[in-house]
Protein backbone atom coordinates (compact mmCIF):
# COMPACT_ATOMS: atom_id res chain seq x y z
CA UNK A 1 0.00 0.00 0.00
CA UNK A 2 1.39 3.31 -1.15
CA UNK A 3 1.27 6.60 1.40
CA UNK A 4 -1.80 8.29 2.17
CA UNK A 5 -1.37 11.70 -0.38
CA UNK A 6 -1.38 15.24 0.87
CA UNK A 7 -2.66 18.12 -0.17
CA UNK A 8 -2.53 22.07 1.35
CA UNK A 9 -4.54 24.04 2.84
CA UNK A 10 -5.44 27.46 2.28
CA UNK A 11 -3.48 28.76 5.62
CA UNK A 12 -0.17 26.33 4.05
CA UNK A 13 -0.83 23.50 6.09
CA UNK A 14 -0.44 20.00 4.79
CA UNK A 15 -3.31 17.53 5.16
CA UNK A 16 -4.16 14.21 4.17
CA UNK A 17 -6.34 12.72 1.60
CA UNK A 18 -8.21 10.02 3.95
CA UNK A 19 -8.36 10.04 7.58
CA UNK A 20 -9.21 7.96 10.70
CA UNK A 21 -12.87 8.96 11.85
CA UNK A 22 -12.71 7.64 15.79
CA UNK A 23 -16.64 7.92 16.79
CA UNK A 24 -17.19 5.19 18.75
CA UNK A 25 -13.39 4.12 19.52
CA UNK A 26 -13.27 3.90 23.39
CA UNK A 27 -11.35 1.93 26.14
CA UNK A 28 -8.40 0.11 25.49
CA UNK A 29 -9.73 -1.47 22.08
CA UNK A 30 -10.29 2.10 20.79
CA UNK A 31 -7.02 2.74 21.83
CA UNK A 32 -5.24 -0.37 20.36
CA UNK A 33 -7.50 0.47 17.01
CA UNK A 34 -6.31 3.64 16.80
CA UNK A 35 -2.35 2.35 17.09
CA UNK A 36 -2.71 -0.24 14.46
CA UNK A 37 -4.40 2.29 12.15
CA UNK A 38 -1.24 4.78 12.46
CA UNK A 39 0.83 1.35 11.85
CA UNK A 40 -1.37 0.70 8.64
CA UNK A 41 -0.16 4.84 7.38
CA UNK A 42 -3.10 6.55 9.14
CA UNK A 43 -1.81 9.90 9.78
CA UNK A 44 -5.50 12.24 10.31
CA UNK A 45 -7.71 11.29 13.68
CA UNK A 46 -11.02 12.94 13.75
CA UNK A 47 -12.51 13.33 17.65
CA UNK A 48 -14.46 15.47 18.91
CA UNK A 49 -15.26 17.17 22.78
CA UNK A 50 -18.80 14.92 22.61
CA UNK A 51 -17.34 11.99 21.47
CA UNK A 52 -15.21 11.16 24.72
CA UNK A 53 -12.60 9.84 23.41
CA UNK A 54 -9.88 12.55 23.51
CA UNK A 55 -7.82 11.56 26.27
CA UNK A 56 -7.55 7.57 23.93
CA UNK A 57 -6.37 9.62 20.63
CA UNK A 58 -4.01 11.40 22.41
CA UNK A 59 -2.55 8.01 24.48
CA UNK A 60 -2.81 6.19 20.80
CA UNK A 61 -0.74 9.23 19.63
CA UNK A 62 2.10 8.76 22.20
CA UNK A 63 2.11 4.61 21.91
CA UNK A 64 2.99 4.90 18.17
CA UNK A 65 6.22 5.00 16.67
CA UNK A 66 5.57 7.71 14.72
CA UNK A 67 6.55 10.96 15.11
CA UNK A 68 4.03 13.80 15.94
CA UNK A 69 5.22 15.97 13.81
CA UNK A 70 3.97 13.32 11.04
CA UNK A 71 0.12 13.10 12.52
CA UNK A 72 -3.03 14.94 12.89
CA UNK A 73 -5.15 15.33 15.28
CA UNK A 74 -8.33 17.03 14.47
CA UNK A 75 -11.05 17.88 17.48
CA UNK A 76 -14.54 19.82 17.39
CA UNK A 77 -16.00 22.39 19.54
CA UNK A 78 -19.66 21.23 20.96
CA UNK A 79 -22.56 23.64 20.84
CA UNK A 80 -22.47 24.21 24.61
CA UNK A 81 -18.93 25.70 24.30
CA UNK A 82 -20.21 28.29 21.75
CA UNK A 83 -18.85 31.92 22.62
CA UNK A 84 -15.16 33.36 22.03
CA UNK A 85 -14.04 32.73 25.39
CA UNK A 86 -15.67 30.12 25.71
CA UNK A 87 -14.20 28.58 22.62
CA UNK A 88 -10.78 28.80 23.44
CA UNK A 89 -11.47 27.34 27.19
CA UNK A 90 -12.81 24.55 24.94
CA UNK A 91 -9.65 24.00 22.83
CA UNK A 92 -7.66 23.99 26.61
CA UNK A 93 -9.95 21.20 27.88
CA UNK A 94 -9.23 19.58 24.93
CA UNK A 95 -5.55 20.06 24.94
CA UNK A 96 -5.61 18.64 28.61
CA UNK A 97 -7.63 15.47 27.80
CA UNK A 98 -5.38 14.75 24.85
CA UNK A 99 -2.36 15.34 26.64
CA UNK A 100 -0.54 16.99 23.74
CA UNK A 101 0.41 20.59 23.63
CA UNK A 102 -1.17 21.39 19.77
CA UNK A 103 -4.23 20.64 18.28
CA UNK A 104 -3.44 20.12 14.19
CA UNK A 105 -7.16 20.93 13.05
CA UNK A 106 -9.84 22.54 15.29
CA UNK A 107 -13.32 22.67 14.38
CA UNK A 108 -16.91 24.20 15.19
CA UNK A 109 -18.71 20.54 15.76
CA UNK A 110 -21.87 22.27 14.23
CA UNK A 111 -23.02 25.52 13.79
CA UNK A 112 -26.10 25.32 16.51
CA UNK A 113 -28.03 27.96 15.14
CA UNK A 114 -30.63 28.38 17.91
CA UNK A 115 -27.55 29.49 20.04
CA UNK A 116 -26.88 32.32 17.67
CA UNK A 117 -22.80 32.13 18.46
CA UNK A 118 -21.06 30.66 15.47
CA UNK A 119 -19.12 33.99 14.50
CA UNK A 120 -17.97 34.63 17.92
CA UNK A 121 -17.06 30.84 18.69
CA UNK A 122 -15.12 31.34 14.94
CA UNK A 123 -13.43 34.57 16.50
CA UNK A 124 -12.40 32.38 19.30
CA UNK A 125 -10.79 30.17 17.37
CA UNK A 126 -8.66 32.51 15.81
CA UNK A 127 -7.91 33.32 18.96
CA UNK A 128 -6.66 30.11 19.98
CA UNK A 129 -4.49 30.32 16.75
CA UNK A 130 -3.20 33.18 17.66
CA UNK A 131 -2.27 31.55 20.63
CA UNK A 132 -0.37 28.87 18.80
CA UNK A 133 -3.01 26.37 20.84
CA UNK A 134 -4.01 24.69 17.03
CA UNK A 135 -2.42 24.66 13.79
CA UNK A 136 -5.43 25.06 11.65
CA UNK A 137 -8.80 26.06 12.08
CA UNK A 138 -11.87 25.20 10.16
CA UNK A 139 -15.40 24.07 10.79
CA UNK A 140 -18.11 20.98 10.51
CA UNK A 141 -21.68 21.52 9.31
CA UNK A 142 -21.84 24.77 7.71
CA UNK A 143 -23.71 25.95 4.62
CA UNK A 144 -22.68 28.34 1.81
CA UNK A 145 -24.60 30.80 4.01
CA UNK A 146 -23.31 30.48 7.50
CA UNK A 147 -19.65 30.23 5.73
CA UNK A 148 -20.28 33.50 3.95
CA UNK A 149 -20.92 35.28 7.28
CA UNK A 150 -18.09 34.08 9.12
CA UNK A 151 -15.69 34.80 6.15
CA UNK A 152 -17.68 38.72 5.89
CA UNK A 153 -17.94 39.45 9.39
CA UNK A 154 -13.70 37.98 10.14
CA UNK A 155 -11.65 37.92 6.72
CA UNK A 156 -10.90 34.51 8.07
CA UNK A 157 -11.61 32.07 5.58
CA UNK A 158 -12.40 28.03 7.55
CA UNK A 159 -9.32 26.00 6.25
CA UNK A 160 -12.20 22.90 6.20
CA UNK A 161 -15.60 22.33 6.32
CA UNK A 162 -16.52 19.17 7.35
CA UNK A 163 -19.96 17.73 6.38
CA UNK A 164 -22.43 14.90 5.85
CA UNK A 165 -21.03 13.36 2.26
CA UNK A 166 -21.57 10.19 0.50
CA UNK A 167 -22.82 8.97 -2.50
CA UNK A 168 -26.46 9.29 -1.17
CA UNK A 169 -25.67 12.61 -0.42
CA UNK A 170 -22.97 14.07 -3.08
CA UNK A 171 -22.81 17.66 -2.18
CA UNK A 172 -22.11 19.20 -5.37
CA UNK A 173 -23.80 22.87 -4.53
CA UNK A 174 -21.44 22.73 -1.55
CA UNK A 175 -18.37 21.38 -2.77
CA UNK A 176 -18.50 23.81 -5.61
CA UNK A 177 -18.83 26.51 -3.16
CA UNK A 178 -15.66 25.07 -1.16
CA UNK A 179 -13.90 24.88 -4.49
CA UNK A 180 -14.13 28.48 -5.04
CA UNK A 181 -13.03 29.83 -1.69
CA UNK A 182 -10.30 27.38 -1.07
CA UNK A 183 -12.04 25.82 1.46
CA UNK A 184 -10.98 21.76 2.12
CA UNK A 185 -14.21 19.49 2.48
CA UNK A 186 -14.05 16.61 4.52
CA UNK A 187 -16.84 13.75 4.41
CA UNK A 188 -18.37 12.34 7.39
CA UNK A 189 -20.38 9.43 7.53
CA UNK A 190 -18.21 8.76 3.96
CA UNK A 191 -19.38 4.74 3.64
CA UNK A 192 -22.84 6.21 4.56
CA UNK A 193 -22.32 4.38 7.85
CA UNK A 194 -22.06 1.35 6.33
CA UNK A 195 -25.91 0.99 5.56
CA UNK A 196 -27.07 -0.99 2.23
CA UNK A 197 -24.74 1.50 0.08
CA UNK A 198 -22.09 -0.75 -0.45
CA UNK A 199 -24.34 -3.41 -1.84
CA UNK A 200 -25.51 -1.22 -5.06
CA UNK A 201 -25.14 -2.35 -8.30
CA UNK A 202 -22.90 0.39 -9.70
CA UNK A 203 -20.51 -0.01 -6.85
CA UNK A 204 -20.48 -3.74 -6.61
CA UNK A 205 -19.69 -3.59 -11.08
CA UNK A 206 -17.13 -0.73 -10.61
CA UNK A 207 -14.95 -2.68 -7.96
CA UNK A 208 -15.39 -5.97 -10.45
CA UNK A 209 -14.02 -3.82 -12.87
CA UNK A 210 -11.16 -1.96 -10.65
CA UNK A 211 -10.21 -5.32 -8.64
CA UNK A 212 -11.13 -3.56 -5.71
CA UNK A 213 -13.92 -3.72 -2.97
CA UNK A 214 -16.93 -1.56 -3.05
CA UNK A 215 -16.37 0.15 -0.30
CA UNK A 216 -12.63 1.05 -1.80
CA UNK A 217 -14.62 2.73 -5.04
CA UNK A 218 -16.81 4.70 -2.27
CA UNK A 219 -13.80 5.92 -1.07
CA UNK A 220 -11.82 7.17 -4.18
CA UNK A 221 -14.86 8.56 -5.39
CA UNK A 222 -14.49 10.94 -2.72
CA UNK A 223 -10.97 11.19 -2.49
CA UNK A 224 -11.33 12.33 -7.38
CA UNK A 225 -14.25 14.60 -5.92
CA UNK A 226 -11.78 16.64 -3.98
CA UNK A 227 -12.84 15.44 0.10
CA UNK A 228 -10.86 14.00 2.29
CA UNK A 229 -13.01 11.28 3.41
CA UNK A 230 -12.42 10.14 7.41
CA UNK A 231 -14.08 6.41 7.32
CA UNK A 232 -14.48 4.95 11.31
CA UNK A 233 -13.15 1.02 11.75
CA UNK A 234 -12.39 -0.68 14.64
CA UNK A 235 -10.82 -3.73 12.57
CA UNK A 236 -7.49 -3.48 11.56
CA UNK A 237 -7.67 -5.28 7.93
CA UNK A 238 -10.84 -2.76 7.29
CA UNK A 239 -8.94 -0.24 8.65
CA UNK A 240 -6.10 -1.11 5.50
CA UNK A 241 -8.68 -1.78 2.96
CA UNK A 242 -9.95 1.98 3.41
CA UNK A 243 -6.61 3.49 2.78
CA UNK A 244 -5.58 1.65 -0.17
CA UNK A 245 -7.31 3.38 -2.75
CA UNK A 246 -5.00 5.23 -4.67
CA UNK A 247 -4.14 2.48 -7.21
CA UNK A 248 -6.55 3.33 -8.96
CA UNK A 249 -8.53 5.77 -10.87
CA UNK A 250 -12.29 6.19 -11.41
CA UNK A 251 -13.27 7.73 -14.99
CA UNK A 252 -15.29 10.78 -15.25
CA UNK A 253 -18.45 8.46 -16.49
CA UNK A 254 -17.87 6.02 -13.44
CA UNK A 255 -17.47 9.06 -10.92
CA UNK A 256 -20.93 10.39 -12.29
CA UNK A 257 -22.57 6.98 -12.44
CA UNK A 258 -22.23 6.85 -8.25
CA UNK A 259 -22.77 10.42 -7.85
CA UNK A 260 -26.36 9.21 -9.64
CA UNK A 261 -26.94 7.54 -6.22
CA UNK A 262 -28.20 10.78 -4.79
CA UNK A 263 -31.16 10.70 -2.63
CA UNK A 264 -30.40 12.80 0.93
CA UNK A 265 -29.11 12.81 3.98
CA UNK A 266 -28.95 9.60 6.56
CA UNK A 267 -30.88 11.26 9.15
CA UNK A 268 -32.24 14.74 9.89
CA UNK A 269 -29.03 16.52 10.21
CA UNK A 270 -29.83 19.72 8.63
CA UNK A 271 -27.42 22.05 9.77
CA UNK A 272 -29.75 24.97 9.60
CA UNK A 273 -31.94 23.00 12.53
CA UNK A 274 -30.01 20.11 13.66
CA UNK A 275 -28.99 21.68 17.45
CA UNK A 276 -25.98 18.97 19.01
CA UNK A 277 -25.05 20.39 22.37
N1 LIG B 1 -18.79 16.33 12.02
C1 LIG B 1 -19.86 15.58 12.23
O1 LIG B 1 -20.94 16.06 12.53
C2 LIG B 1 -19.74 14.11 12.11
C3 LIG B 1 -18.49 13.54 12.03
N2 LIG B 1 -18.36 12.17 11.91
C4 LIG B 1 -16.98 11.64 11.78
O2 LIG B 1 -16.95 10.81 10.61
C5 LIG B 1 -16.44 9.52 10.98
C6 LIG B 1 -16.96 8.44 10.07
O3 LIG B 1 -18.38 8.43 10.05
P1 LIG B 1 -19.26 7.23 10.66
O4 LIG B 1 -20.56 7.83 11.03
O5 LIG B 1 -18.49 6.54 11.70
O6 LIG B 1 -19.58 6.31 9.42
P2 LIG B 1 -18.76 5.60 8.24
O7 LIG B 1 -19.44 5.96 6.98
O8 LIG B 1 -17.30 5.81 8.38
O9 LIG B 1 -19.09 4.07 8.51
C7 LIG B 1 -18.62 3.38 9.62
C8 LIG B 1 -19.24 1.97 9.60
O10 LIG B 1 -18.75 1.27 8.45
C9 LIG B 1 -18.11 0.07 8.86
N3 LIG B 1 -16.98 -0.13 7.95
C10 LIG B 1 -15.83 0.59 7.90
N4 LIG B 1 -15.02 0.15 6.93
C11 LIG B 1 -15.68 -0.89 6.34
C12 LIG B 1 -15.35 -1.77 5.26
N5 LIG B 1 -14.20 -1.68 4.61
N6 LIG B 1 -16.28 -2.72 4.93
C13 LIG B 1 -17.44 -2.81 5.59
N7 LIG B 1 -17.80 -2.03 6.62
C14 LIG B 1 -16.92 -1.06 6.98
C15 LIG B 1 -17.69 0.28 10.30
O11 LIG B 1 -17.65 -0.92 11.00
P3 LIG B 1 -16.27 -1.50 11.70
O12 LIG B 1 -15.81 -0.47 12.68
O13 LIG B 1 -16.74 -2.76 12.35
O14 LIG B 1 -15.31 -1.74 10.58
C16 LIG B 1 -18.84 1.15 10.81
O15 LIG B 1 -19.96 0.34 11.15
C17 LIG B 1 -16.85 9.40 12.44
O16 LIG B 1 -16.16 8.35 13.10
C18 LIG B 1 -16.53 10.77 12.95
O17 LIG B 1 -15.14 10.90 13.18
C19 LIG B 1 -19.46 11.37 11.83
C20 LIG B 1 -20.73 11.90 11.92
C21 LIG B 1 -20.97 13.30 12.07
O1 LIG C 1 -20.71 12.02 15.24
C1 LIG C 1 -20.81 13.25 15.12
O2 LIG C 1 -19.83 13.97 14.90
C2 LIG C 1 -22.10 13.90 15.23
O3 LIG C 1 -22.17 15.07 14.97
C3 LIG C 1 -23.34 13.18 15.66
O4 LIG C 1 -24.49 13.95 15.32
C4 LIG C 1 -23.51 11.79 15.10
O5 LIG C 1 -23.49 11.88 13.72
C5 LIG C 1 -24.73 11.18 15.62
O6 LIG C 1 -24.79 10.89 16.78
C6 LIG C 1 -25.83 10.87 14.70
O7 LIG C 1 -26.88 10.22 15.32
Amino acid sequence: MSAIPTVTLNDGAWFPELGLGTYGLRGEEGIAAMVGAIGSGYRLLDTAVNYENEREVGEAVRRSDVDRGTLLVASKIPGRHHGRQEAVDSVKGSLDRLGLDRIDLQLIHWPNPSVGKYVDTWRGLIEARELGLVRSIGVSNFTEDQLTELIEETGVVPAVNQVELHPYFPQAKLRAFHATHGIRTESWSPLAKRSELLTEQILTELATVHDVTPTQVVLRWHTQLGSTPIPKSADADRQRENADVFGFTLTHDQLAAISALERGRLWDGDPNTHEEM
